[in-house]
């Protein structure tokens, strides 16, 4: 088997095994039993919960330059029919982190080969699509050991075409909260609606109203996103609801509008336990610090890509996505892209077919631009 297909073969049995954040033990045992059948001379790990820290040591190093890759998949039903398709009932591999896994492992497998001169920490990090991984990995002794001087990361992007990366300097995700809001009234008979304090009715309307926090109490050239993407209630059609859950995220392109947004929701919040007497409690959930990047490292990397590779290189704007990287690029200089992986289907998708000769693409260019920066 040819190296690319190597790790195409490894990003295929990834798939097969998607697991939510801090549920990554199989994903774990995986990657330790990958690493540890590589030369072990210039390598050491170290497990972190269900992640890992791996260090290629150089022979003289002056700086560590790490790469992240996270390491968890979505509570999501696949539907692409592939033959690799996830073997975890209601779980996929849904945003791409299956690639940025086996990119990673590429990189690690080319280098490890070889004395390089400086320091290499590959970052494997669970539970990116929550509760988040990055905080509490970079408050890790194991971390604090071996702190790196820069960090990058990659995203698969499905819009755009493979041979195609996309980044900008500064911001290019958003701020992100989940929002969990919890209503409880008074259910009773359907026939008699006047004895009770529906919150089905009440969920509804909260719905309804947390969309004109967007539209009339944020800056409209400072743009945020409310989503509910579940609601839950009752028991039976002809039930009135006790109990109602809306869960959601918000984003926002700053961490003053966050603060805003969260006020008016806690207005509108106060309003439904009014007007529809009940209770209501709000809990946030994990909560992602913008991605920042730094403004010299994007450009160089961006010119470097131009220049020595056949890459396409687009400067993007910033898009509402979140990212626990926030977290690492708020603590060390370095930057975040995307590499086009050109699928039908997109992020979060259950038909998510991402174009595995990105793969290579990712390995080769980062390689080289490792080459470039003295490793
Ligand atoms: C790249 C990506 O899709 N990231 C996720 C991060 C989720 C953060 C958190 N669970 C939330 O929903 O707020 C995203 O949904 O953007």
């Amino acid at each position: 088997m040819n190296t690319a297909n190597q790790y195409i073969q490894i990003r295929r049995d990834l798939h097969k095994i998607p697991e939510i954040g801090f549920q990554e033990f199989k994903t774990q045992a995986y990657l330790l039993s990958y690493l540890q059948s590589l030369p072990q001379e210039h390598i050491e790990i170290k497990k972190w919960k269900t992640g890992l820290f791996v260090k290629i040591k150089g022979i003289m190093p002056d700086k560590t330059i790490a790469y992240r890759a996270d390491i968890d998949g979505l509570p999501i039903t696949e539907n692409t029919n592939l033959p690799f398709s996830s073997e975890h009932e209601g779980m996929m591999h849904a945003c791409g982190h299956d690639f940025h896994m086996a990119i990673a492992l590429g990189l690690i497998s080319n280098l490890v080969h070889e004395r390089i001169n400086d320091d290499l920490l590959f970052i494997f990090q669970p539970a990116e699509e929550g509760p988040g991984g990055a905080e509490p990995m970079l408050e890790s002794d194991e971390m604090k050991e071996w702190w790196p001087d820069m960090v990058l990361a990659l995203h698969i992007a499905p819009e755009y075409p493979v041979g195609t990366i996309a980044t900008r300097e500064g911001l290019l995700f958003a701020n992100t909260s989940e929002l969990f809001i919890d209503l409880k009234g008074k259910g009773g008979h359907a026939a008699y609606p006047h004895q009770t304090n529906d919150m089905i009715i009440a969920a509804c309307s909260l719905v309804s109203q947390l969309q004109t926090v967007i539209s009339r109490n944020v800056d409209p050239l400072d743009s945020s996103v409310i989503t509910i993407g579940k609601i839950t209630g009752g028991t039976v059609q002809n039930i009135i609801a006790e109990n109602a859950r809306l869960e959601g995220t918000i984003r926002t392109l700053s961490p003053e509008s966050m603060k805003i947004v969260k006020n008016r929701i806690e207005s509108l919040v106060k309003g439904t336990e009014a007007g529809f007497q009940c209770e209501a409690v709000i809990d946030y959930g994990s909560m992602y610090h913008q991605v920042y990047n730094h403004s010299a490292l994007t450009s160089e990397f961006m010119k470097f890509a131009e220049n020595n590779t056949d890459m396409e290189v687009i400067e993007c704007r910033e898009a509402m996505t979140g990212e626990d990287f926030g977290y690492m690029l708020k603590e060390i200089p370095g930057f975040m892209f995307w590499l086009g992986t050109n699928s039908e289907y997109g992020l979060h998708h259950a038909k998510l077919n991402p174009s595995e000769s990105a793969i290579d693409v990712a390995i080769t260019l980062i390689e080289k631009y490792l080459r470039y920066k003295g490793v």
